[in-house]
């Protein structure tokens, strides 16, 4: 009985230990940082009595925790400059922007998005990509006034969403994750409203109304006319683009604008975000690697509400994936897939297989340990040798850093 008890006291000691560090550090990621950089500091201050000699120590301390994201703390870095020195053509600046959602129903609370600092440029689209609830739609919702932001802020066309929403909402269109319509207007109906909401009355109206159905194509055969709810998902979708980019906004929000679109339906719609983003950034999210590479002129990768990369997708491809991806079927036995695995490993030592799914395998192998010739070689001589059904070599995706970046964060949020 009395060990019983020892070890439900000591049980509650250690969770009550476990409920102050939660409290005060919020999660075991930042938590661990913020422990060691306290740590340190702390330490610091026992060999030297000078303040400044501590912060220039916690600061290296910083850089080398970071030292993988060195693209982020250079978009910081930028972000801070711009808040010093303003510069009309970056439309979108967020500040150590940061949503925690209050606990509900016995749930505790959740950090949406944490102190996210990025700029984004006039004449851009800005690519927000980021695994199912990375925080891509908050940030959107808090950008939009949907939402406010628990610290931070973010400046659209130089004006603050906290004080200035009124204003900004003028000059920005959206496109929500969701279409937001009303089944018993036409298409023309909403443009309409949309575009007294943005001051545009007559002649001038109804031409914004034809120009925006024209990019999107739904001008054509009466469709404008016709209730919405004769409109099939893929017209509905370009609909809620075409309301976005009435108006002339300076700042557009699109959120998987092109989600349930056929084919045809998103190359057309990517020709219309294309031209709309002459004059005004646009600022996307997508889970369609295509779709960014098609569209985005830069990319930000979000993970856990975290900013974990950011670049143009060439910037992206070669810094986060050193690698080639090499495929090779054969047919689906033990012994085959093992000669082959053999003979990778002649080519490359330090290459990892991806995945072997029925005689399938694909490997990745460091750019700076081969060739493309040396496996070209290689292959050519194995396939009068083995019965090689079919290969391939690629270079790293934009997918491929995706999963790359999204699998680290999860390893270190593990931790
Ligand atoms: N109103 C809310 N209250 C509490 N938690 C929320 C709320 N809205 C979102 N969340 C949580 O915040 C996190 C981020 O959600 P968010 O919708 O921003 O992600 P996302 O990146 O847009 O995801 P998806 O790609 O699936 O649309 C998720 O864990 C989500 O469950």
């Amino acid at each position: 009985m009395a060990s019983v008890l020892t070890i439900m006291i000591l049980e509650w000691i250690l969770f009550l230990l476990l409920s102050f560090y939660l409290d005060h550090f919020g999660s075991f990621q930042s938590g661990i940082r913020k422990a060691v950089l306290l740590l340190h500091s702390r330490r610091a201050g026992n060999r030297s009595q000078s303040a400044q000699q501590q912060t220039t120590q916690i600061q290296e301390f910083e850089a080398s925790v970071e030292m993988e994201r060195t693209d982020v703390i250079k978009e910081r870095e930028m972000v801070g400059q711009l808040l010093q020195e303003p510069n009309s053509s970056y439309s979108v600046i967020c500040d150590n922007l940061k949503k925690v959602y209050p606990g509900k129903d016995g749930n505790s609370k959740k950090i949406a998005v944490r102190e996210l600092s990025l700029s984004m440029a006039r004449g851009q689209c800005f690519g927000v990509l980021g695994p199912n609830g990375a925080g891509k739609t908050t940030l959107i919702n808090m950008l939009t006034g949907f939402t406010k932001p628990t610290s931070g802020t973010a400046y659209i066309e130089g004006m603050d969403i906290r004080l200035d929403m009124d204003k900004i909402y003028t000059g920005i269109g959206v496109c929500p994750q969701h279409d937001l319509l009303w089944e018993n207007l036409t298409g023309r109906e909403h443009l309409m409203f949309y575009g007294r909401l943005k001051k545009l009355k007559g002649a001038k109206l109804a031409q914004a109304i034809e120009q925006s159905l024209k990019s999107v194509r739904l001008f054509d055969g009466g469709v404008p006319d016709k209730l919405v709810q004769k409109y099939s998902g893929g017209m509905k979708r370009r609909l809620s683009v075409a309301i976005s980019l009435i108006g002339d906004p300076k700042v557009v929000y699109m959120d998987e604008p092109s989600s349930g679109l056929d084919p045809a339906s998103r190359k057309d719609l990517w020709k219309a975000v294309k031209s709309a983003k002459q004059d005004r950034a646009i600022i996307l999210t997508t889970h369609s690697m295509e779709e960014a590479e098609v569209l985005c002129d830069r990319i930000g990768i979000i993970a856990d509400g975290t900013l974990q990369c950011i670049g143009n997708s060439r910037e992206l491809k070669t810094k986060y994936g050193g690698s080639y991806v090499l495929t090779i079927t054969t047919m689906a036995a033990e012994e085959a897939e093992e000669e082959v695995a053999k003979l990778v490993r002649s080519i490359s030592p330090a290459v990892s297989r991806v995945y072997r799914i029925s005689g399938t395998q694909r490997f990745e192998m460091p750019k700076q340990e081969v060739s493309i010739s040396a496996v070209f070689h290689v292959m050519e001589d194995a396939k009068s040798r083995m019965t090689i059904l079919a290969w391939g070599l690629s270079d790293t995706t934009l997918e491929d850093v995706f999963i790359r970046v999204a699998k680290e964060n999860e390893a270190s949020s593990v931790i």
